[in-house]
């Protein structure tokens, strides 16, 4: 079994939680005591980390908003990724593939170069686009198929000629791709009902789980629907409105405790229904 996948199901063990805590850390939602520091983004960060350690299963780094930053932010994404605790899943939010040639690099980079746990993937390109990062049966590869956003509708919800939407067809490929319990899909918590079905009709894949808060979506729901038989096997994101609580924080202390609050409501949440 990927190794991967058994550290995020020991951590949901041992804890009773399935929080993902998204480090989508955009400078300009930050509080302005950060923005003055040196690094902003680095120490934005290790505050979300120290605040949240205690309840976290997962941390999903959305490479955009680092990316977006240049040399920068590739810096500031490294020392994030170490910053991570160890008995915690790394996920980078990337949704990469490309042919086979350019993805074995992708996969190289972020697990290698970067060292990340498990990475998100786009399925369009088909089977040669994914295998490169399956080759890694130690690691989480989760792949989209149902997203959270409106646009879901434009391609993934329509129906094939065979009477499934495009999503379905798309789980029944992952499920035959994966290796060593590495695979993964992307459902979004904003697809409450589908969740559960997807949920049944693939008791074995690990399953991320975007959109709670910001997007509209419940955690309690996102964990009744997407845990598998064994209350394992999800990890559902949270990252604005974990991350950016209302306040106007004078320390950072003041605004650890602050996230930490939301991290709590956000785990007793998870207890009451894992
Ligand atoms: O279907 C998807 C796939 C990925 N995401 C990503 O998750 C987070 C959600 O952020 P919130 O602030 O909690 O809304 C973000 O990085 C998205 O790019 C998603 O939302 N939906």
């Amino acid at each position: 079994m990927s190794s991967a996948r058994n550290k995020a199901n020991s951590r949901i063990a041992s804890l009773r939680s399935m929080l993902c805590v998204g480090l989508d850390s955009d400078l300009s939602k930050m509080p302005a005591l950060f923005r003055s520091m040196e690094r902003p983004v680095l120490e934005f960060n290790r505050a979300v980390i120290r605040a949240t350690a205690a309840h976290a299963v997962a941390y999903k780094v959305n490479t955009a908003f680092y990316e977006s930053r240049g040399l920068a932010g590739m810096r500031d994404l490294d020392e994030t990724l170490q910053a991570l605790p160890p008995e915690c899943l790394s996920i980078a939010d990337a949704k990469r593939a490309d042919i086979g040639n350019t993805s074995r690099h992708y996969a190289k980079a972020f697990f290698e170069a970067w060292s990340f746990d498990a990475i998100t993937v786009a399925p369009y390109m088909g089977f040669d686009s994914l295998d490169p990062f399956f080759e890694y049966d130690d690691k989480l590869v989760f792949v989209l198929c149902l997203t959270s956003n409106p646009g879901s509708a434009d391609f993934e919800e329509r129906i094939l000629d065979d009477g499934r939407p495009l999503y379905r067809a798309v789980l029944d490929k992952v499920r035959s791709w994966q290796r060593n319990g590495n695979a993964g899909i992307v459902v979004g918590a904003t697809k409450a009902g589908l969740l559960q079905e997807l949920r049944q009709e693939a008791p074995e894949l690990f399953f991320l789980i975007p959109g709670v808060g910001a997007q509209g979506g419940s955690m309690q729901d996102a964990v009744k629907e997407g845990a598998d038989p064994d209350r394992r096997g999800a990890v559902v994101n949270v990252s604005r409105a974990l991350i950016f609580p209302e306040g106007d924080f004078r320390s950072v202390e003041e605004f650890e405790a602050a996230v930490g609050r939301e991290a709590i409501k956000l785990h007793n949440d998870i207890k009451e229904v894992l």
